[in-house]
Parts: structure tokens; sequence; C-alpha cells
């Protein structure tokens, strides 16, 4: 069996148009233009791409876009400064810190600072406590592109086993999170797991988002099961240059599963549709009105 492939880079052009859509209705009925800020501390290379990239696509879905840059040497205040600056400013509904911050910068002291009305990347703990108890909050992008693909793929997810491989804030916890709202069988699998082969083996839908290149085989997989590769992995070639992995062996997997996402272009997409998503949708709790049917 060859499992479909689920495509993020066509989902995500759905979800960013859809956006658009409704940036649209929001400047001709209400005179609102949703602007989201992306901070951004150091050079990393990675992260100046997603940043650049975020800033075009907020742009094409015709939102104000404000980026702010700041030297690899800033100090916790001067970013906490600059978090205060844009809680404080009217034009700007969502607030994004780039991942990861220098290790002088306390990162959770700087997400808690964020205003979680404008919290479009969902990490503060209100939002993480909200979404918990099933109250409306802004849920992390990368989990919630993940949870769209999975509705897409198979509908209703009641009662099916989900197995996250992967304890992160940004990534496994949320996802375990939201797949529990949907009332899946949630396991959350990490490093001490026993057995973690036998567990995925369990999983009708399995998230991997451990941050470790293939590390999940084929035979981890159970024949039919959903996939879902979160992970981002650049590995060297023969050649000498490198080349992007998932944290699943695609090749095997995809012989195995019913449906997976490949890398690139699987969730990483959806991370940014997600967040433009994210930020209408703050725009719109900000100003008091229900998010335009579109
Ligand atoms: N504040 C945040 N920081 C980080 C987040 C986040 O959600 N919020 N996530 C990641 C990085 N990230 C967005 O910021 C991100 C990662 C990957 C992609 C993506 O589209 N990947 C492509 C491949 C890109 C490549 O060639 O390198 C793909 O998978 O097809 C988008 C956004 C950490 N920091």
């Amino acid at each position: 069996m060859t499992a479909t492939i689920i495509d993020g880079k066509a989902f995500s052009a759905r979800v960013r148009a859809e956006a658009g859509r409704k940036v649209m209705v929001l400047k001709e009925q209400h005179d609102l233009t949703p602007g989201l800020a992306v901070v951004l501390v150091g050079e990393d290379p990675a992260s100046q791409v997603y940043v650049r990239n975020k800033g075009k696509a907020t742009v094409e879905a015709g939102m104000k876009s404000e980026e702010i840059r700041l030297d690899v040497t800033a100090t916790e205040q001067e970013v906490l400064d600059v978090v205060h600056r844009l809680n404080a400013d009217p034009t700007i509904h969502g607030i994004l810190v780039q991942l990861p911050l220098p290790k002088q910068v306390d990162e959770m002291a700087v997400l808690d600072a964020i205003d979680p009305m404008k919290d479009v990347d969902g990490f503060h703990v209100i939002n993480t406590g909200r979404q918990a108890v099933g109250l409306p909050a802004m849920v992390p992008c990368t989990p919630l592109g993940c949870l769209m693909m999975l509705k897409d793929t198979l509908g209703d997810l009641s009662g099916l086993n989900a197995v996250v491989v992967g304890r992160s804030n940004i990534v496994g916890k949320p996802m375990a999170s939201l797949l529990l709202s949907e009332n899946c069988t949630v396991t959350i699998a990490h490093s001490r797991t026993r057995d973690l082969p036998a567990v995925c083996r369990g999983a009708d839908i399995l998230v991997a988002a451990v941050g470790r290149p293939e590390m999940i085989r084929g035979d981890w997989v159970k024949p039919g099961a959903t996939v879902i590769d979160v992970g981002i992995n650049r590995i060297p070639k023969e050649d000498g240059k490198t080349r992007l992995v998932g944290d699943v062996c695609f090749d095997e997997a995809v012989e195995v599963a019913g449906a997976i996402t490949p890398v690139p272009g699987g969730v990483g997409p959806m991370t940014i549709a997600c967040l433009l998503a994210n930020t209408v949708t703050a725009a719109c709790r900000q100003a008091g009105i229900d998010e335009p049917e579109v």
C-alpha cells in the first residue's frame, strides 16, 4: 500500500486565501486592518528566512506587517521593552517573538509579557490554560495546522488512538491537548517512553515532533495510520550539500501509512498560514466583532 500524501502547500494556500478574504471584509465593512508584528533577536539563518516569509505572507493577505530586528546581544529588558510597546499599539493585533531566543533572554519571561489577546503564537500560559479547559483561546500555529490537516483527511477524530512523539511546549503538549479536545485517546511519548516502536504501532494518528532525523521507521507505523511529521531536520548529502528530512523515515512509512505529510511541503507551510488565520481571529476579538464568514 502507498499512502496518500497530505499536501500542506496546497492546503496552506487555501488557508491563506481565506485569511485574505476575511481581511478584505474587515477593511470594507469595519475599517479594520489586522496588524502583525514579528520580533527577531539575532541572526539565526533559518529564523531570518521564517521571519521574512511571515512578513511577506502578512502583506500578501492584505494586513499590516511590522518587523522588529534586535541585535544578538540584546538584553532581556530590551526585548521586553519592544513587547510592551507593541502591546500598547492599537494598530498591532498580533505579536510573535521568533524562537529560539539568544541564551541571555529568558524565553518564558518574554512570552509571558505578550498581551494574551495579541498572542498569535498561543504560547502564553493564559492561552495554554484556556485551550486546555475548552475556552476560546489563541492556539499555537503548528499544532493548529496539524489538526486542520487531520480533520480534512479523517473527518471526525473521536475515539481514534493518537500518539504524539515529543513533549515540547510549542508542539507536543498543545498538539496532545487539541487531539484530546477532539475526543482522541491520546498518548504523549518521549525519550523515557518504554518500547516506543510498540507505542507508535498502536496509533491511528501518529504525530512526530521529536527533532531527530528519520527516527520513526516504517515498521513503527500501524498499517493505514495517518502520519503527521512535524520535524524539519537538515542533514548532509553525499555531494556535500544538505537536504531536509522529517522525524519520520518517509520512504519506509509511505509504504505502510494510509496518509502522510511530506517534509518539506507538509506541516511547515501550515504554520505560517495558521499565523495569518490567528491574526485575523485576534483582530476580530479585540474589535469585539464576529469573524467574517467567507
Ligand atoms: N515564535 C515562533 N517561533 C518558532 C515557530 C513558531 O511557530 N513560533 N516555529 C518554528 C519555525 N517556523 C516558524 O516560525 C517555521 C518552520 C518551518 C516552516 C516551513 O514552511 N518549512 C518548510 C521548509 C523550509 C525550509 O526549506 O527550510 C516546509 O516544511 O516545507 C515555516 C515556519 C520555530 N520557531
